[in-house]
């Protein structure tokens, strides 16, 4: 262990999340009337300090005043700070403890609440620099140690000096007292540590930036506790991904960008290129051409159910796994088709624009009861049985029909052929998946063979449905009505216009493209897209991809995980196992899992790895992706 390296790191916002003492400003004016805007003054003191914008020994006296905190608040301060230690701190608690001689904790807060906490942390009590607490006889905090060097304006500065330390300094903060360190020539470089805050005026002046101690660490070939910092990867999400997912991803330490609309191949094409996890709904194309322009993508997430719009098998051959949301707006687009069932069925639709215009229009014509009618499910997946079900709690009659085999739901009546259920059904409803051989599968012949004013609705994708012939049988009074949600083409954007022969026709509801539009669905969806992607970069769990072998994996302890993805061949697998004996790994486990095209084999080793294992498993002929976890 090298001994000329030591490691200065500050306390407030990078050891911890929070400034301390905002925290114990919560507790010492807890009941306080004026407490939010007192609370919002200590901030702005502490953030003009940071910032470097205002005299620190000034600040500090207004903040205590401001404070009125007592002794008997600071066991409360450390179990509040505690748990608010900082993510990538706590991840590599080994690293401190390793360089525990190397390592001081020079803070501007406070030592009463800063050593209980960064002790826990393998930190020596002896290299802890900070202030004191100047206490009344009634145990009020009145002040702190004015002789304490970093009580005083520069005293970051003038505390390096007194260290006098020989050898490589590195400084890993927040703040600007943090930067002043190496401009006054006392430390080798300044990391401007970002994982809790960035401040705008520090990150000016940083020649580095650490978003996390990760990175930190990986910058400078110290050991870390996990393979790869997570701030390196960088997640786009398109066409308005609810927040929650952002925050997901953002909490996991990824950086992420979003936009709001859906981007065309080329604009993709552009911006994939250091894109890690791409976020989609049912509008991008994930084309094998973006795949190409693509360096560093490990997972598309489809936050909906269809995942015809990405080119499964290229991103397979690619390395790229697959996940959506099976089941996340499922109930959604079946209230929906329920809802629309029931509006079509009475005419409900035209009768309210016609009362928007001023016209009463009060008939019984043309208005139906759903009950003991029959509706036709075309596609009996999650969707299509799930309707069924609500249906037949209305009261109507369920056929359906699927190319594959289905569990029938309560009384729902399968159909052998698609014409006998056109014939059949009052209502027909589509629910097949979008794959390439759905396109224009109904078409004038379809719409023909169904029951002579029917009604249609299809809630899956545009493409299934030729919208000429759909326009026809709809002016000729075959169909007495539609509800239709998904376009062959659909605007990008909410600015593009929506443009269709459809518009304008009686008894037809548009939507665009709302069916799995809900709150409940998207933040279902934002919940299960990210967690599946995390448990896979950090696991290799591929369970519910939809394009991977499925492996659902133990969970790793104690040992290595080498993840190897390769193109299903005869003989890889034993070139991996000869590496590693070469290399003299002892295997803990191995799990393997094929399809027609790659083989995915995830294996557990107990001996910490080098180079030449890794460049080795990267030249086992017929590899497409290798990483390696902690
Ligand atoms: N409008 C919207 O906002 C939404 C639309 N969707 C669309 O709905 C589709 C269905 O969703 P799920 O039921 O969850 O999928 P699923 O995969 O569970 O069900 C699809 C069913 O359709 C069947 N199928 C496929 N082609 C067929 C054909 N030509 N004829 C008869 N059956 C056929 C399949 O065998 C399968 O049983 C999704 O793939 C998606 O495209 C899904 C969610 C929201
Ligand atoms: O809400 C979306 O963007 C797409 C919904 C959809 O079509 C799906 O989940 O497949």
């Amino acid at each position: 262990m090298s001994k000329d390296k030591y490691f200065i790191i500050d306390f407030d916002s990078t050891f911890t999340k929070v400034e301390a003492l905002d925290e114990l400003g919560e507790l010492s004016l807890e009941g306080d009337p004026e407490k939010e805007s007192v609370l919002q003054q200590v901030k702005e003191l502490t953030d003009s300090a940071m910032a470097g914008q205002s005299s620190f020994a000034e600040g500090l006296r207004k903040r205590l005043d401001l404070l009125k905190a007592h002794q008997k608040h600071l066991p409360q301060l450390i179990n509040v700070l505690q748990d608010k230690v900082s993510q990538s701190v706590r991840r590599n608690k080994e690293f401190l403890k390793e360089y525990s001689d190397q390592i001081f904790i020079v803070s501007s807060g406070f030592k009463e609440f800063i050593t209980p906490i960064v002790t826990q942390y393998g930190i020596k009590e002896e290299n802890i620099y900070a202030n004191t607490f100047r206490l009344d006889d009634n145990g009020n905090i009145i002040g702190f140690d004015e002789e304490n060097v970093l009580s005083l304006d520069k005293g970051k500065i003038k505390l390096l000096e007194q260290l006098a330390l020989t050898g490589d300094v590195y400084v890993i903060g927040d703040g600007y007292t943090d930067y002043e360190i190496k401009e006054a020539g006392l430390a080798n470089k300044f990391y401007a540590f970002t994982e809790n805050v960035s401040r705008d005026s520090v990150i000016a002046k940083a020649e580095h930036i650490a978003p996390s101690l990760d990175e930190f660490l990986y910058q400078n070939k110290l050991p870390m506790a996990i393979s790869y910092p997570k701030n390196r990867i960088s997640v786009l999400l398109l066409e308005n991904i609810h927040p929650k997912a952002v925050e997901m991803f953002r909490n996991e330490g990824y950086q992420v960008e979003t936009i709001p609309g859906a981007l065309s191949e080329e604009e993709l094409c552009e911006k994939i290129q250091n894109v890690s996890i791409l976020g989609i709904r049912s509008k991008t194309h994930v084309t094998r051409k973006v795949l190409e322009h693509a360096n560093r993508l490990m997972s598309v997430g489809a936050f909906c159910i269809g995942t015809n719009q990405i080119d499964l098998d290229a991103c397979l051959e690619a390395g790229v796994t697959v996940f959506n949301a099976p089941y996340s707006n499922t109930r959604s687009v079946v209230e929906m088709a329920i809802g629309e069932i029931i509006m079509l069925s009475r005419g409900i639709v035209d009768k309210s624009s016609k009362m928007h215009v001023g016209n009463w229009d009060k008939s019984a014509a043309g208005s139906f009861e759903v009950r003991d009618k029959k509706l036709g499910i075309v596609g009996y997946g999650n969707i299509g049985a799930q309707l069924s079900v609500l249906a037949e709690a209305m009261g109507m009659v369920v056929y359906y029909y699927d190319v594959v085999e289905k569990l029938q739901l309560g009384n729902a009546r399968k159909c052998d052929t698609l014409r006998e259920l056109l014939e059949k059904a009052d209502f027909v409803s589509l629910h097949v998946d979008g794959r390439p051989e759905n396109k224009n599968i109904f078409g004038a012949q379809e719409f023909a063979a169904m029951k002579d004013g029917a009604i249609f609705l299809n809630l899956s994708r545009g493409h299934v449905v030729e919208i000429e012939a759909l326009v026809e049988s709809l002016k000729s009074g075959k169909l007495r009505g539609a509800a239709v949600d998904v376009f062959p083409h659909e605007p990008a954007t909410n600015n593009e216009p929506f443009v269709s022969e459809l518009r304008g026709l009686p008894n037809v509801i548009l939507t665009p493209h709302i069916g799995g539009s809900t709150s409940e669905a998207q933040v279902n969806i934002a919940n299960f897209v990210p967690n599946r992607i995390m448990d896979y970069i950090n696991s290799g769990n591929t369970y519910q991809s939809v394009n991977f072998p499925n492996i659902q994996l133990p969970e790793l302890k104690n040992a290595h995980r080498l993840i190897h993805i390769h193109e299903n061949v005869p003989g890889v697998l034993a070139d991996i196992n000869n590496v590693l004996a070469k290399n003299q790994v002892n295997i803990l486990g191995q799990y393997l899992k094929t399809n027609e095209h790659v083989g995915y084999v995830i294996t557990d080793v107990n001996k910490k790895y080098d180079k030449q294992l890794v460049n080795d498993m990267r030249g086992v002929a017929h590899t497409i992706k290798f990483r390696m976890l902690y």
